[in-house]
């Protein structure tokens, strides 16, 4: 029985998180959830799967939930809440699945404590790379991929020797507006925005995918996990989501992994590693598809991308400024305060205005953080 605690239980990657671990109930054990808002879908997931321990975002809905909560469940909430429920339970593994930089110390807090980290929340490693995997190989905890490229690599990488990668290739789908013009740009939307063409997924990271800062965010975030220089980390657009990604290596061989878009299978190769287990999603028939297609990125088209790979360049708290702007940008999208391409200019200009702090520790970079966040909402 592996028991397992899960920060964000009630978004998209927690629920999905739960569909695994309900799939399997003889291998899993749930031992503690936090959500932030949506207390209806927390209280159902505490009734299914009794954890001992939950949080909520505020202690105004600690007091809504807290009648309803069978006796005997710790009950926390806020940012405290999310540490305690990431380090402070039984579990073995934490699985971080928080949108967001918010769940930098309770990442920190669960590697503190020894838990393995099943890692969704890439704005973690963006914002912190260097004291996350520090502190991680300081404890010899492992921190293992939940998102589909990174997972993809890792599978790549089993049982290869680092020094022997040539270059690592993330694939792209281009997000809901990869076939339109940057002039066309300037009219979308935020409900065709939020229209993934191949998956489903939380509003924050589907304005992202579109942006392509998720691809950005990614590139940082496999930079951390595979400690690969920027320079041997490529970006290929690859419109049906099929090839998680790839590794070529210095004789040239390429290995890849595919699959169908279902991140229950990423999610559970990280519950499950170094061991796999059957899982119940659709299968995929090469032969049915039939064809499969690539793209050269166009870094005019996606400038964010290009952003990202010069934040990552950069170091210090430039990637922790790039990803604390976006998560102010996407907002301030989402609620229909901005224009689509709005989101870059803001990222531009808080990343041209930024003082860099290199080798920051985490007060340095909880400070570029809130400075970026404030830039972002006053432009
Ligand atoms: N969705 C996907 O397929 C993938 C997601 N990821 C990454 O996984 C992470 C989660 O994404 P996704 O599941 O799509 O996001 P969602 O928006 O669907 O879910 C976010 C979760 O975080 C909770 N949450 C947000 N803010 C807080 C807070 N301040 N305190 C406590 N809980 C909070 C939400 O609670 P509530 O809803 O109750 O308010 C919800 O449970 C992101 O980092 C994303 O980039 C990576 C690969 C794929
Ligand atoms: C499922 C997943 O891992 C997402 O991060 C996905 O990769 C988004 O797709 P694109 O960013 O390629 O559009
Ligand atoms: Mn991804």
């Amino acid at each position: 029985m592996k028991k397992i605690a899960i920060i964000g239980s009630t978004g998209s990657i927690g629920t999905q998180t739960l569909d695994v671990a309900a799939a399997h109930p003889d291998q899993f054990q749930v031992e503690a959830l936090a959500g932030g808002g949506n207390i209806k879908l927390l209280l159902e997931q505490v009734q299914q799967f009794k954890p001992r321990m939950v949080s909520v975002g505020t202690a105004a809905l600690a007091e809504e939930i807290k009648p309803y909560l069978p006796s005997g469940v710790q009950l926390y909430h806020g940012n405290e809440g999310l540490i305690e429920v990431a380090a402070g339970s039984d579990a073995d593994m934490l699985v971080t699945a928080v949108m967001g930089s918010v769940g930098l110390r309770s990442t920190l807090a669960a590697i503190d404590a020894g838990k393995q980290i099943g890692l969704a929340n890439k704005e973690t490693l963006v914002t912190a790379g260097h004291l996350v995997m520090e502190r991680a190989a300081a404890k010899g905890v492992s921190v293992l991929p939940v998102d589909s490229e990174h997972s993809a690599v890792f599978q790549c990488l089993n049982g290869e020797h680092r020094a022997e990668i040539s270059n690592i290739t993330l694939t792209a789908s281009g997000g809901s507006f990869r076939d339109l013009t940057r002039d066309q740009l300037s009219h979308v939307t935020v409900e065709d925005a939020l229209k993934h063409p191949n998956w489903s997924m939380g509003a924050k990271i589907t304005i992202d995918s579109a942006t392509m800062v998720n691809k950005g965010l990614e590139v940082i975030e496999a930079h951390w996990l595979f400690g690969v220089p920027y320079e041997q980390i490529q970006v290929l657009l690859h419109p049906e989501s099929i090839v998680h990604s790839y590794v070529e290596f210095v004789d040239g061989s390429i290995i890849a992994q595919l699959g169908t878009p279902d991140m229950r299978v990423p999610i559970q190769y990280a519950l499950t590693y170094p061991q796999r287990m059957k899982a119940p999603g659709k299968r995929l028939s090469l032969a049915q598809i039939g064809q499969l297609h690539f793209r050269e990125m166009d870094y005019d088209r996606f400038p964010c991308l290009r952003l990202a790979f010069e934040c990552g360049k950069i170091g210090g708290t430039a990637p922790t400024a790039y990803n604390a702007a976006n998560e102010i940008a996407v907002a301030r999208f989402l609620n229909k305060e901005i224009s689509f391409l709005q989101i870059e200019t803001i990222l531009e200009r808080v990343l041209e205005e930024h003082q860099v702090a290199a080798q920051p520790d985490l007060e340095a970079i909880e400070a570029a953080d809130a400075w970026a966040r404030s830039k972002a909402r006053q432009l």
